[in-house]
């Protein structure tokens, strides 16, 4: 199947603050970050905190002009971008930005105005559960719903590529939940969709795309299956059949973490994330009869986008 068009390509770009003159000297915070993001497809930008996602998302939307390589935001430079290239994007920033003294239905009603075919307010007022709010302040509104408010600005446009910058903080489950369904939506539109989060199971779940930052690097690219099934490293799934110490975890050869059923009691599945060999696996048995620990069951399964960020953060 051919892939869909690219709509934004980020090649070797860098970007640094400070001044070789100065004491302080030049700090780089993109050492040459590499990624593209295809229409109806979700591109996710997954970091540590610092690891440079705002400040690449500043570059591809053309807010920060990078100090060497290219950006291209559908077809175009976005620093040099006119009017009629910003009409076509649209952007959510981490804090929202939205006038505060302002109530959502005024602001939302003006963005609209300003384009030619807006989506429906009604529409997104009602995937985004804001009825109850629309008539309230935005500073009087919580966390929660400003981030609803910035996702419809963003939106209202029709753009054809978003950026969202963590959509889902702050959110309760079911407001996640709209927000997720939202990008599905947006998706089958079409339309091309960058997202940083820091909720790796959603990562999972949304991603076409992910590339993974780590001090101004992209670290590891591609789709989840690329990322997470190496065609070696496997996850290792035990069921305990009682609960096991700190110290018999810390005998383990490899880290063993908790992955469901109750908490560390009787019953308990405990998982080995790094599973590459053979040798590896005769070390886990090793393990379990230096312990005793006869396994209620053993199963092996690709490892989750959470273990691949913890690697290499790791690393
Ligand atoms: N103008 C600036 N001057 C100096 N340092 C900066 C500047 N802008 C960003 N930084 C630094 O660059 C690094 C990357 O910041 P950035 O906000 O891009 O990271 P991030 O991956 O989005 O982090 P988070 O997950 O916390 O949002 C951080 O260490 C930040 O402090």
């Amino acid at each position: 199947m051919p892939q869909p068009p690219v709509c934004l390509s980020l090649s070797h770009v860098r970007y640094a603050v400070g001044s070789t003159r100065s004491a302080a000297g030049l700090h780089e915070i993109l050492r040459g970050v590499d990624f593209t993001a295809r229409h109806g497809e979700v591109t996710v930008l997954l970091g540590p905190n610092g690891a440079g996602k705002t400040t690449a998302l500043s570059c591809a939307q053309g807010l920060l002009r990078p100090s060497q390589g290219t950006v291209r935001l559908l077809g175009e430079d976005p620093h040099r971008a006119d009017a009629a290239l910003r009409a076509r994007v649209g952007v959510m920033l981490q804090d929202g930005g939205l006038p505060q003294s302002v109530r959502p239905a005024v602001l939302l009603r003006h963005l609209a105005s300003l384009h030619r075919d807006p989506w429906s307010l009604e529409d997104l007022i009602d995937r985004l559960d804001m009825a109850d709010f629309m008539q309230t302040a935005v500073r009087r509104l919580s966390g929660g719903q400003r981030q609803r408010v910035a996702l419809a600005a963003s939106l209202i446009g029709r753009p054809e590529v978003v950026f969202l910058d963590e959509p889902s903080s702050g959110l309760d489950p079911q407001s996640r939940q709209r927000v997720f369904a939202l990008i599905e939506h947006l998706r089958d539109l079409g339309l091309g969709i960058v997202l940083t989060t820091h909720l790796l199971e959603e990562a999972q779940n949304l991603a076409d795309a992910v590339a993974i930052l780590k001090d101004g690097e992209v670290v590891r690219r591609g789709t989840v299956e690329e990322l997470t099934d190496d065609g070696r490293r496997r996850r290792l799934l035990f069921v305990a059949p009682r609960t096991l110490t700190r110290d018999e975890l810390a005998a383990a050869p490899t880290e063993v973490t908790l992955d469901g059923g109750p908490a560390n009691a009787p019953g308990a599945r405990w998982a080995a994330a790094a599973i590459a060999t053979p040798e590896d696996l005769a070390a886990m048995t090793h393990w379990w009869s230096s312990i005793d620990l006869m396994p209620a069951e053993v199963s092996f399964e690709a490892r989750t986008l959470e273990d691949v960020f913890w690697e290499v953060s790791a690393a």
